[in-house]
């Protein structure tokens, strides 16, 4: 099936003054798609979104929007929903006028008006509310309003500029679920910016990482955090061990690499090729690494230690291990007995030769 693009970047670059804030951006997203901007604070998320919303025109590159030229165009000619961090939701009128606001505008008569309110509210889950005025309702339900508001334009693509961080942790997540329910139910070509990881692991068809107003990666949520293309990713994307280190032996694909701090650890294959007796940075997810009681000999991939920390979060337990110069970090479930464990208490930490991520030091 031939893929339909609804939004395409070509070489989008943005300056104020002479600070450049995006640079080169390249994007195609598919019709349907779920898009996240995920990045740092000031990285340039919302720049690129509101180049695509038509707030802020590019200074170099192409925008189109299926298919057509965008440059110069406004917001209001671009067919477009949009939510914001903040709900900015008309106080002096009711819900049912805010979300009709849209239809307004575009002369929809009353009743197909009035049909099309109450189908959004319903979508959102909010059948009962139309009479109400924003300062009725709570946080939640506001940015719930905001949603369908954006939804009742049947719009042909939907931004949505960090949406949930007004909201306390538990709504943050109810209403993230509702997100990613209301786009598998209407499909509508979605781009999220969020500087929150897990929000954009969660909701995403594909992530660009954006870091200093460079994409440094795109991919699926599982290429993000399995294949990360550059240090940044990785550390940015979930917590992980980052270890110095030098390539001692090449086995075929199987490295042997020595830390800085004396340790020996066996890394399979690598996505990034790196040279005998080069200077290497080692990375190893602290869910990757267990906790054992049992001795072990002072193996590649295997050390032991000190239990310093343990944190109980729950379903985990986050573990500090000081083993010799390094202190490793290691995530613990709840069914494993190791979170019974004291700390102080001597612990052995293994990990597999797969789960070992190994980049050229001082080569991005
Ligand atoms: N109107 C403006 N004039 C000058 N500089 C601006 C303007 N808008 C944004 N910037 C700068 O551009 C850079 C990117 O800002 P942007 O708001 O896109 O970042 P962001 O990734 O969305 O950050 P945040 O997550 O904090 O919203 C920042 O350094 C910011 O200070």
């Amino acid at each position: 099936m031939t893929k339909v693009i609804d939004v395409e970047l070509r070489g989008i670059m943005k300056k104020f003054q002479s600070n450049v804030v995006v640079q080169n951006f390249n994007l195609q997203v598919e019709q349907g798609e779920f898009i996240s901007f995920l990045g740092p604070s000031g990285c340039g998320k919302t720049t690129t979104l509101n180049m695509i919303a038509g707030f802020l025109d590019p200074d170099g590159g192409d925008l189109l929007i299926k298919g057509q030229r965008m440059n110069g165009v406004p917001p209001y000619k671009r067919e477009l929903g949009m939510v914001f961090q903040t709900y900015s939701l008309f106080p002096h009128m009711t819900v049912a006028e805010n979300i009709a606001y849209g239809l307004k505008l575009r002369k929809v008569n009353k009743q197909e008006m009035q049909e099309r309110v109450n189908r959004v509210l319903s979508l959102v889950k909010l059948p009962n509310v139309a009479d109400r005025y924003p300062k009725q309702l709570s946080g939640g339900q506001r940015q719930r309003i905001a949603i369908a508001r954006a939804l009742v334009i049947e719009p042909s693509l939907l931004l949505l500029d960090e949406p949930l961080s007004n909201l306390d942790a538990k709504l943050r997540e109810e209403l993230r679920d509702e997100l990613k329910r209301l786009h598998h139910e209407i499909g509508v070509t979605t781009i999220f910016v969020t500087h929150d990881q897990e929000e954009a692991l969660a909701l995403s068809d594909r992530i660009v990482v954006m870091n200093h107003g460079f994409v440094e990666q795109i991919g699926t949520p599982l290429e993000i955090y399995n294949q990360p293309a550059s240090e940044f990713v990785h550390t940015f994307i979930g917590k992980t061990n980052r270890l110095e280190g030098e390539v001692i032996g090449m086995d075929g694909d199987v490295l042997t690499l020595r830390t800085t701090g004396g340790m020996l650890v066996k890394a399979a294959k690598q996505q990034r090729t790196v040279a005998l007796h080069e200077k290497v940075i080692i990375f190893i997810r602290p869910e990757k690494i267990k906790l054992t009681d049992t001795a072990v000999s002072d193996e590649a991939n295997r050390v032991k230690g000190h239990l310093q920390l343990a944190s109980f979060l729950g379903s985990y337990t986050e573990c500090e291990v000081k083993a010799g110069e390094h202190t490793i970090s290691v995530k613990v479930q709840m069914t494993d007995k190791s979170v019974e464990r004291e700390e102080g208490q001597t612990v052995y930490c293994q990990w597999n030769a797969d789960d070992v991520l190994v980049m050229p030091a001082g080569r991005g």
